[in-house]
């Protein structure tokens, strides 16, 4: 990728290429149809969409972006103290650890943040992977008060969207609702200090990458900085529209849908000189969760590409990938 295509901000995304969609008949229980045909058309294309309506209250909005701002604050070696654990991968991530294979670390920061299951629940005391306690610093409770409003509702939010997502493929609509015991759901407070002015062509707020999982949800600050790459190869930002957010496909989609559904390359630039803060949460359902082509997505012509695999041992493959090469980088 040369310098010049990623030192000037490409344009915004037209409501073709990323549209907005109204969760109205979501939230009130109307007839779902209609949106999941327009969810439908959003995935086909590139994978990503707003939503609007969504039933997060704004007020929790702006509480966990205050909460985070002031987090951030704080001094690094004190925020160094809540350091994330390897085993359960709660708490501060520095600068550096993240890193995409073949690009320079990320320029962010983050505060990592996942269910909170105590360390007598079954699953934590069986040893189940990325399950467990998430880490509070008794000198921030604003921090966890904010995130745990803000956990709480968008992870409902998650939870009623796959509704539309089963139905946008012929599925009934409590479809992926059968695994949801403790579903695996990851948020990320993410800070973007500002980029040096002169870009590194190898340097991202976040290299180019596809998520991983099921569905991500973002909340982005009015900074932008989320550009997304269209099937064509041209890269589209996704610019911040208030009372929104945005949400796209991880790679499970692929693997559902049979590559019907796009699990899109995106990346961050803060070409701004501020600071940028985002808030992405990473939806999955439990770990033993079958990931398997659903029939709508198969044909004796079209027989699945990909074997069948629990969403939690996908996930944990992917994620040992990472971890390897953060170990190796570190
Ligand atoms: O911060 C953002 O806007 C997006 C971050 C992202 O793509 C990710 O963490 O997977
Ligand atoms: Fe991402």
């Amino acid at each position: 990728m040369s310098q010049a295509a990623i030192s000037n901000a490409p344009r915004a995304a037209t409501a073709d290429e990323v549209p907005v969609l109204d969760l109205t008949a979501l939230n009130e229980g109307g007839d779902l149809a209609p949106l999941a045909e327009r969810l439908r058309q959003a995935c086909l294309t590139t994978g990503f969409f707003y939503v609007k309506n969504h039933g997060i209250p704004q007020d929790v909005f702006d509480g966990v972006f205050q909460a985070t701002k002031r987090y951030f604050d704080l001094p690094e070696e004190q925020r160094m103290a809540h350091k994330m654990d390897d085993r359960f991968r709660r708490g501060f991530m520095p600068q550096g650890i993240n890193q995409h294979p073949g690009y320079a670390p990320d320029l962010k920061e983050s505060y990592e943040i996942g269910v909170d299951l105590p360390l007598d629940h079954p699953a934590v005391a069986a040893g189940l992977p990325l399950h467990g306690p998430n880490r509070w610093p008794a000198e921030c409770p604003w921090l966890r008060e904010a995130s745990e409003a803000y956990f709480e509702a968008a992870k409902a939010l998650g939870l009623r969207l796959t509704r539309v997502f089963a139905v946008s493929l012929g599925m009934p609509p409590d479809h992926f609702l059968q695994w949801c015991t403790n579903p695996m759901v990851q948020m990320r407070l993410f800070h973007y200090p500002p980029q040096p002015p002169v870009v590194d062509e190898n340097a991202f707020g976040v290299a180019p990458h596809t998520d991983y999982g099921m569905i991500t949800l973002l909340s982005q600050d009015p900074i932008g900085g989320l550009e997304l790459q269209k099937r064509d190869g041209e890269w589209v930002s996704a610019p911040y529209i208030p009372g929104t957010l945005v949400v796209n496909l991880g790679d499970l989609f692929q693997r559902w849908t049979n590559d019907l559904y796009r699990s899109n390359l995106h990346r961050v630039v803060n070409r701004t000189g501020k600071e940028r803060f985002s808030i992405p949460m990473f939806f999955n359902l439990d770990y033993t969760a079958p990931v398997a082509c659903l029939p709508s997505c198969q044909s004796p012509e079209n027989p699945p590409k990909y074997e069948p695999i629990n969403a939690g041992d996908y996930l944990l493959s992917r994620f040992r990938t990472v971890q390897k090469y953060r170990d190796a980088a570190a």
